[in-house]
């Protein structure tokens, strides 16, 4: 197990992450959907399109197709035809126009598209008043996909763009990853569920929502193992059933060094721990490991700590795990409207929002305010001991692309 660094004993953040994807690798095996049911799924193949989008030259306006040979200054044509999208036309004749609509075919023999705007319709006449450029308001055949070209990789997970793309191929199914199913159990004797009443020195069991909601949104099962009494044996019989029912598991809290933190002697009994204590704040204590060969991630018990951590480095691990390529989140630099006066030695992650293009933390910066991770847009990251004055550019995680 390695949890070394120089001075402090906690391993970079970066290393981390980088010991997360190299360790894991897809886990599941591949089933066809319809594409109608493939929203959120990743891909695992890498279809070949039959045909090109669009699949001929196709005009990108209403107006008139035209030869630019037969257009000399102010010229008048007759119109021999009219083409409505979905009507295949027929060659255009010498010396005249064709009505057209947009996303109808460009008839042979035409070169050029005037917008109807800048044409006087006259009868069964076209005036036009001005010469069109080569090529004008047409889109060519295969200007989006080419027959024969790879529509996508696998990996990919289908978002509304992805389903577009494999419809306008023709695809009605697609081969995708089974769904990665996800062990969640929540240590903590004081931990109640929503609805029972609270007794002395109990608090709600906020973590289990917060993962649920987390893996809903990455579209994984979640398989919900309940509440976990602090316990050497009970934290045995859940990790068991979570590895016999799961192809992950993550546990919440339990992962400290108090004599009541008995989830990584546990992992360790049943399987090992890889990785132990994570130079970042909030979330030090993260572990990583395997229970009798399954993934096994165990975030702080901290509500903020549970959330900031699965999504900077449990949601990576557990995508690839997934079968998706791993991407980084998207990083803004946006200057600081704050001063941080005391560097610290962990990379630390403040919730803030964006106010007049400047970030403003949350007031309250405890990993135990859940509140502001609601109240905030995304995290600041500061690295290892750095201070911060107003104006320093400091990177910047929005919560829209970190929680999807
Ligand atoms: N002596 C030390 N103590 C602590 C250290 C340390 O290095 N030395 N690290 C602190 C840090 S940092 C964190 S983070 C926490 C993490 O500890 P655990 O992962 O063992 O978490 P717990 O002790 O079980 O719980 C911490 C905190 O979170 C509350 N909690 C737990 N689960 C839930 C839940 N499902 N819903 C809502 N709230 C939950 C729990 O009641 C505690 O208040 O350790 C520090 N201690
Ligand atoms: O690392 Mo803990 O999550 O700071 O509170």
């Amino acid at each position: 197990m390695i949890s070394c660094d120089t001075q402090s004993g906690l391993i970079p953040f970066e290393e981390a992450l980088q010991r997360l994807l190299d360790s894991a690798s897809c886990q599941v095996a591949t089933e066809q959907v319809l594409l109608a049911e493939a929203a959120g799924r990743v891909l695992a193949e890498s279809p070949i399109a039959s045909v090109s989008v669009p699949p001929a030259d196709n005009s990108s306006m209403d107006g008139y197709a035209v030869n630019l040979a037969d257009i000399q200054g102010e010229t008048r044509l007759p119109v021999s035809q009219r083409i409505p999208a979905g009507t295949p036309p027929q060659p255009l004749k010498p010396g005249t126009c064709a009505r057209i609509f947009t996303g109808a075919e460009i008839p042979a023999g035409a070169n050029s598209v005037v917008m109807q705007e800048n044409v006087k319709a006259d009868g069964e006449f076209a005036v036009f008043t001005q010469c069109p450029s080569d090529a004008e308001n047409i889109r060519r055949k295969g200007q989006d996909i080419h027959v024969g070209d790879a529509v996508l990789s696998a990996g990919v997970k289908l978002r509304p763009a992805e389903l577009g793309l494999l419809a306008s191929v023709g695809l009605a199914q697609v081969e995708v990853y089974r769904k990665l199913k996800v062990a969640i159990l929540s240590t903590g004797d004081e931990l109640m569920e929503p609805g029972e009443a609270l007794g002395p020195g109990q608090i709600y069991n906020s973590n289990r929502y917060i993962l649920t909601g987390l893996l809903q949104a990455l579209d994984m099962e979640v398989v919900d193992l309940g509440c976990v009494a602090d316990t050497r044996e009970a934290t045995l019989d859940a990790l068991r059933k979570a590895s016999a029912s799961a192809d992950a598991i993550i546990s919440t809290g339990g992962v400290s060094v108090g004599e009541e933190d008995h989830v990584k002697g546990c992992v360790e009994e049943l399987g090992q721990l890889d990785m132990w204590k994570i130079r970042i704040k909030p979330g030090k204590p993260v572990a990583y490991g395997h229970v009798q060969g399954t993934p096994f991630i165990g975030l702080p018990g901290n509500p903020t700590s549970t959330l900031v951590t699965f999504c900077l480095l449990a949601k990576p691990c557990l995508q690839q795990l997934q079968g998706a390529t791993y991407a980084a989140p998207l990083q803004l630099n946006i200057p600081a409207g704050f001063t941080r006066k005391r560097a610290i030695q962990r990379q630390e992650y403040l919730r803030v929002k964006v106010e007049d293009n400047r970030l403003v933390p949350f007031s309250n910066q405890s990993s135990g305010v859940l509140a502001s991770a609601s109240w905030a847009d995304g995290i600041a990251v500061i690295p290892p001991e750095t201070m911060v004055s107003p104006g320093d550019f400091v990177a910047f995680i929005p919560f829209a692309d970190l929680l999807n």
